[in-house]
């Protein structure tokens, strides 16, 4: 089966491609548009990037199941949270979603986001590497790496392919 997944961002890729290694599926990555801001600021415009990418990655690629994942941070009384949000497409109809775990930036971290900046040129900024975002991502460099940003994307992963599955057996049986 063709498994698409739209962006070309090895954190995400690697997310699916891992996680998904022995269903034997053929993984196809293409760099879509996720129609959202590149600072998604809240929940339901994380949500929407993601479903907008995966939606296009379908079409694009001819998939017959496609992932759009997409980070964002959200705005509470308890701080600024970094969010993740992942959309899994089916071609014969059918979606289903996930988010990620949740954590709070550091203060002056969140104040430079809420001033404008992107969270990918933060960390580049914070850590002297352009590439955080590919790798180990914010979430890494805070939690003194116990949990990558491909292993949060991999959960999404999980729950996304884990409830398609399900779906599926109820309908067969
Ligand atoms: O190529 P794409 O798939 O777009 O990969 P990306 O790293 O830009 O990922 P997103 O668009 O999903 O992320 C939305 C924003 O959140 C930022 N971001 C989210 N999580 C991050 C992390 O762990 N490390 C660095 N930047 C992160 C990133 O800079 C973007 O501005
Ligand atoms: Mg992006």
């Amino acid at each position: 089966m063709l498994v698409a997944i739209g962006t070309k961002n090895p954190a995400k890729v690697h997310a699916v491609q891992d996680t998904l290694i022995r269903e034997r599926h053929t993984i196809e990555s293409v760099k879509v548009d996720s129609g959202v801001s590149p600072q998604p600021f809240s929940d339901e415009e994380t949500l929407e990037g993601a479903r907008t990418r995966a939606n296009s990655a379908l079409i694009t690629t001819g998939a017959t199941l496609s992932f759009g994942l997409e980070g964002g941070v959200q705005e509470t009384k308890s701080g600024l949270l970094l969010c993740n949000w992942g959309v899994l497409v089916h071609a014969g109809g059918g979606e289903w979603i996930a988010s990620g775990a949740k954590f709070p930036l550091p203060l002056q971290v969140a104040q430079r986001l809420r001033e404008g900046e992107e969270l990918g040129d933060v960390m580049t900024d914070i850590t002297g590497d352009v590439h955080t975002r590919k790798k180990e991502g914010a979430i890494g460099f805070f939690t003194a790496d116990w949990v990558s940003r491909k292993e949060l994307f991999s959960h999404i992963v999980k729950l996304l392919y884990g409830q398609y599955l399900s779906t599926k057996n109820h309908i067969q049986h």
